[in-house]
C-alpha cells in the first residue's frame, strides 16, 4: 500500500536546529525538503548584488519579481540557485545573514515567496518537510504536522560558534566568539518576530519542541515519532 503524503511545517527561531532537523527527516522518511530560509537569503543576495538599498523597503519592493529562484528539494542535496546561478555558500555569508531580515520583512518580497513556496509543496506528490519561520501560521496554515523549535539562545550560540569555526578552520575564527554569535541570532530573532507581515510565530496548533538539553538524534526522532503517529512510515 502507498504510503500517504504529508506535509510537515517546522518552524523556529534562528539555531534551534531546522534546517538539520528537517533535512535528516525528510531522508528517513523519504519526504521532499524545502529550506526557505534559502530562498530569502538568495533574493537578498541578488539584491546586494544588484546594487539595490535593503533597508529601502520601496526599491526592494520593486524589484522583488525580477529574480528567477529555484529549490532543488532532495533533502540529501538540496540546491538553491539564482537566475540559473548557484548561490549555496554565498548566502550563508556576513553580508546576506545581515541584511536578510531587511528585506524578508517586505510584504511584496513575502507575497513572492510565499507563492513560490506554496507551489513547491503542492507538486511534492510523495510529501514534505518545510522549515523556517512562518510556515505553520501564513504558508501552509493545513500542514498535516507543525513543529516549532526552540532553544536557549546560549545553547543556539554555542551550537552556531561551533559550526562556524569548524566550517572556518580553527578557534581563531569569528565564530569562535559564542557573545557576538548570540547577539546576533537575538537581534535577527526580534526583528523576524517584529516585523508586522507574517512574523515568526508559533502557531497555535504547533507542538513545541525545546531541543536544548535533546541531542540532534533525539530531535530527529521526536518528530518521525510525530509524523508516524499520523500514519505515515518511514521508506
Ligand atoms: N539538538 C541538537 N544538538 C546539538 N547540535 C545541534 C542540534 N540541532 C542542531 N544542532 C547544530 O546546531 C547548528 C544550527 O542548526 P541548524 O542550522 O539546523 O539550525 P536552524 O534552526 O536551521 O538555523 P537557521 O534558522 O539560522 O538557519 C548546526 O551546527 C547543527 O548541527
Ligand atoms: N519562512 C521564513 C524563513 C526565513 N525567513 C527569513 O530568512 C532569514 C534567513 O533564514 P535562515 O533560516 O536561513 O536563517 C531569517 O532570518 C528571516 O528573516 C523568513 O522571513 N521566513
Amino acid at each position: 500500500m502507498a504510503a500517504t503524503p504529508v506535509v510537515v511545517a517546522i518552524d523556529g527561531p534562528s539555531g534551534t536546529g531546522k534546517s538539520s532537523t528537517s533535512k535528516a527527516v525528510a531522508a528517513r522518511m523519504g519526504l521532499r525538503y524545502l529550506d526557505t530560509g534559502a530562498q530569502y537569503r538568495a533574493i537578498t543576495w541578488w539584491m546586494l548584488h544588484a546594487g539595490i538599498d535593503v533597508e529601502d523597503a520601496a526599491a526592494v519592493a520593486a524589484a522583488a519579481d525580477k529574480p528567477s529562484i529555484v529549490s532543488g528539494t532532495d533533502p540529501l542535496a538540496p540546491t538553491i540557485t539564482v537566475d540559473g546561478t548557484d548561490v549555496a555558500a554565498p548566502i550563508r555569508g556576513q553580508q546576506v545573514t545581515g541584511a536578510v531580515s531587511a528585506v524578508s520583512a517586505v510584504p511584496e518580497v513575502r507575497t513572492r515567496i510565499t507563492e513560490l513556496q506554496r507551489s513547491i509543496a503542492a507538486e511534492a506528490a510523495e510529501g514534505i518537510v518545510v522549515e523556517g519561520r512562518d510556515i505553520g501560521t501564513t504558508v501552509l496554515p493545513d500542514a498535516d504536522l507543525k513543529i516549532f523549535l526552540t532553544a536557549s539562545p546560549e545553547v543556539r550560540a554555542a551550537r552556531r560558534s561551533a559550526e562556524l569555526t569548524g566550517r572556518s578552520g580553527g578557534p581563531a575564527a569569528a565564530g569562535a566568539d559564542v557573545v557576538a554569535t548570540r547577539e546576533a541570532l537575538l537581534r535577527r530573532d526580534a526583528a523576524d518576530s517584529g516585523r508586522k507581515t507574517s512574523p515568526l510565530a508559533k502557531a497555535a496548533d504547533a507542538t513545541e519542541v525545546d531541543t536544548s538539553e535533546l541531542t540532534l538524534e533525539q530531535v530527529i526522532e521526536c518528530v518521525v515519532t510525530l509524523i508516524e503517529e499520523r500514519g505515515r512510515r518511514p521508506r
